[in-house]
């Protein structure tokens, strides 16, 4: 599709071939490789998104931004030699639509048609003083198919040390850093927890669509709003793990905290034939 919307252009960010899209309320950069959001900068505030500086480069799995875990995630349900987080991060989507409504506010819709013969799946993204994501997948085969995935967002702060994040108190969660055991969830979540403080892979269940990311160092608060969504992943790997990345940087685990809005683990997605699901999430951001 050629691209034909005021305020979008073809371009490239951090050397990722992107659309480059200005609307009065933010800017933004997404990949159709893996219909992957690069950027989101609403006026008034640094980028939302934290992107590697020292990231690999398509067709390797980008690190930073809003990487598209599905049709799996993790390799829940896979063979261990099938790629991490499934094959839609590192394929090349396609444009499908766009438009610009009378806010000013910037849609581009990908689809990712060839990826598996019974699924079909759409990445919608809405650019503008909120950001919105949504991951449709349909069933368009002939038996029921089972979904995991998330979107791995990757959000900048000031301090990872220093944040806290709301809406999550009491929830279980499955501890990956201790095999996936189940703990209970006391307080918000910070990297200064008593218990295993300085790192987190976690998945929150049955968790209620709404986080409060704050940050005092950056002075600002970023809301997550998701649904059809019982999952939340909350990663930051830590000064000792982040050391197994290749693509960040020694001290770029202080950068940022991942909160995936996510169906995982006892929450997969049952999709029968015909069926569909949608998977969203919608930012905010305001100041301290
Ligand atoms: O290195 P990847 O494949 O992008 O994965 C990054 C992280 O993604 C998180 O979602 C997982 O919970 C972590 O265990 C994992 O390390």
């Amino acid at each position: 599709m050629t691209i034909d919307i005021p305020g979008v252009r073809a371009g490239r960010h951090a050397g990722v071939p992107a659309l480059l899209v200005e609307t009065a309320e933010a800017t933004a950069a997404v990949s159709p490789f893996g219909a992957h959001l690069l950027s989101w900068t609403p006026r008034g505030f640094a980028d939302v998104l934290w992107l590697s500086p020292t990231s690999m480069l398509p067709p390797k799995p980008i690190r930073g931004g809003v990487p598209v875990c599905w049709p799996y995630f993790a390799r829940q349900g896979q063979p261990d030699d099938a790629p991490q987080h499934g094959i839609a991060r590192t394929r090349t989507w396609s444009l499908v639509g766009g438009a610009r409504d009378e806010a000013g506010a910037v849609r581009l819709d990908f689809v990712l048609d060839d990826a598996d013969p019974d699924l079909e799946v759409r990445m919608e993204v809405e650019i503008g003083r909120a950001l919105v994501q949504r991951l449709v997948t349909r069933n368009r085969g002939t038996a029921a198919r089972t979904l995991t995935q998330a979107m791995h967002t990757y959000f900048a702060v000031g301090d990872a040390r220093r944040v806290h994040v709301e809406g999550l108190d009491g929830l279980d969660y499955l501890d990956k850093f201790d095999g996936f055991a189940r703990h209970r969830q006391q307080g918000d979540w910070s990297l200064r927890e008593a218990r295993d403080p300085g790192r987190s892979d976690r998945i929150y269940l049955d968790a209620p669509g709404r986080y409060v990311l704050v940050d005092p160092v950056a002075r600002r608060r970023i809301l997550l709003s998701t649904a059809g969504s019982r999952s939340l992943v909350a990663w930051n790997p830590g000064e000792e793990a982040v050391r197994g990345f290749a693509d960040i940087p020694r001290e770029g685990w202080l950068e940022y905290v991942c909160l995936e809005a996510a169906n995982a683990a006892p929450d997969s997605v049952e999709l029968a034939p015909g069926a569909s699901h949608a998977l969203e999430q919608r930012v905010e951001v305001a100041h301290l």
